[in-house]
């Protein structure tokens, strides 16, 4: 059986990924609606009827007009907008954040596919709140290092298509601190307060990097950052997009620095452990279009039709 798969945003930067992915994926019929009328409701609207499966690719209010389209029950939804992560009729697409996370994935209509910055800060820090190591009450904190790519076309024609000065350095964003991924990043962690979370966006195109120091004073057990190693190593073991490096992972530095675009082009999310007795930083290290985007929207796809779950993605 093939089914039909309709692109919302077909011509945006998570769209045209999302694109490459499916072209590499059997079974699936890619429907596309002319591009002079992508924005058209109507037929927009007629087109998402056709699918059995949609991903939205859109800013938030086009995404929420989008789903407020759907009269059938058959179609199913997948959205990369931040619109509906933390609504609980939805599931947020993280299949690696509980054991039972998968499976509600694959018996939704309506999966969330979490924010880039989210997804590394989830993954690394909710193994360590959950195993009782970090009290709920933390005081988190986190940077996040990302390509431009991350903003979408705004973004990316800014950089490639100016010659402004301040482009050349990476340049911290967000200082309201507000940023957009807070509240799923709260929900989902299992702290009681969101991070004081503190982006940057650095003149290349993909990569993203998120960095949480960690003070073990502070936890509810007497535990190293060889310890965290363990217990993270022991959640992911089973899991084949998040691999969690040794402990010494200062041998996986090039030039004693930190490579963060080795995951580029995977839908691998890599997980490092640094420090000793006193101070740890967690690294989680990914593509921020592959697990951070379009990957994670693919790999939810594939858990929603029953498919592989890494189909065209390796
Ligand atoms: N880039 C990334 O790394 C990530 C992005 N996301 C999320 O995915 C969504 C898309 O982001 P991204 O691909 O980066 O954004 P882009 O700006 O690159 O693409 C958005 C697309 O949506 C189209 N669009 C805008 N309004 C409408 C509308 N009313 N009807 C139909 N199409 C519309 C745009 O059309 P046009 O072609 O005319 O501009 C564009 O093609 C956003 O919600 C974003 O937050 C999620 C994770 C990561
Ligand atoms: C560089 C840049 O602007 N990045 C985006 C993150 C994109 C992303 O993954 O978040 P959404 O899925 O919520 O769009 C930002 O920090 O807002």
């Amino acid at each position: 059986m093939k089914y039909n798969i309709f692109v919302d945003g077909q011509e945006g930067t998570t769209g045209l990924k999302i694109h490459e992915y499916l072209s590499k994926i059997p079974n699936v019929e890619v429907i596309k609606i002319e591009s002079e009328r992508r924005k058209d409701h109507d037929a927009r609207r007629a087109i998402i009827h056709e699918a059995d499966l949609v991903f939205l690719c859109l800013p938030d209010s086009a995404s929420r007009e989008s789903v407020s389209m759907v009269r059938n029950t058959r179609t199913k939804i997948i959205d990369a907008s931040t619109a509906f992560r933390t609504n609980p009729e939805w599931i947020y697409g993280l299949p690696e954040l509980h054991k039972d996370q998968r499976n509600r994935i694959q018996h939704s209509s309506r999966v969330s596919v979490p924010g880039c910055h989210a997804t590394g800060y989830i993954l690394a820090i909710q193994p360590l709140v959950a195993a009782g190591i970090i009290p709920r009450d933390y005081p988190a904190s986190c940077y996040a290092l990302t390509g431009y790519s991350g903003g979408g076309k705004k973004l990316i024609n800014e950089y490639e298509n100016s010659n402004k000065e301040q482009l050349l350095a990476p340049r911290h964003y967000a200082l309201h601190l507000h940023h957009k991924h807070l509240p799923e990043m709260q929900l989902y962690s299992g702290l009681h307060s969101a991070p004081l979370f503190t982006p940057i966006v650095g003149n290349y195109y993909q990569g993203d990097a998120v960095t949480i120091p960690l003070f073990p004073s502070m936890f509810t057990k007497h535990v190293t950052a060889k310890d965290i190693q363990e217990v993270l190593a022991a959640y992911y073991q089973d899991e084949r997009f998040i691999r969690v490096m040794p402990y010494e992972s200062e041998a996986y530095l090039e030039d004693g620095c930190f490579n963060l675009m080795q995951c580029n082009d995977t839908n691998f999310l890599d997980l490092f452990v640094f420090g000793h007795e006193d101070q740890i930083l967690l690294i989680s290290r990914f593509d921020n279009l592959g697990k951070g985007a379009s990957g994670a929207a693919i790999q939810n796809m594939n858990i929603l039709l029953g498919f592989d779950e890494g189909l065209g993605l390796e």
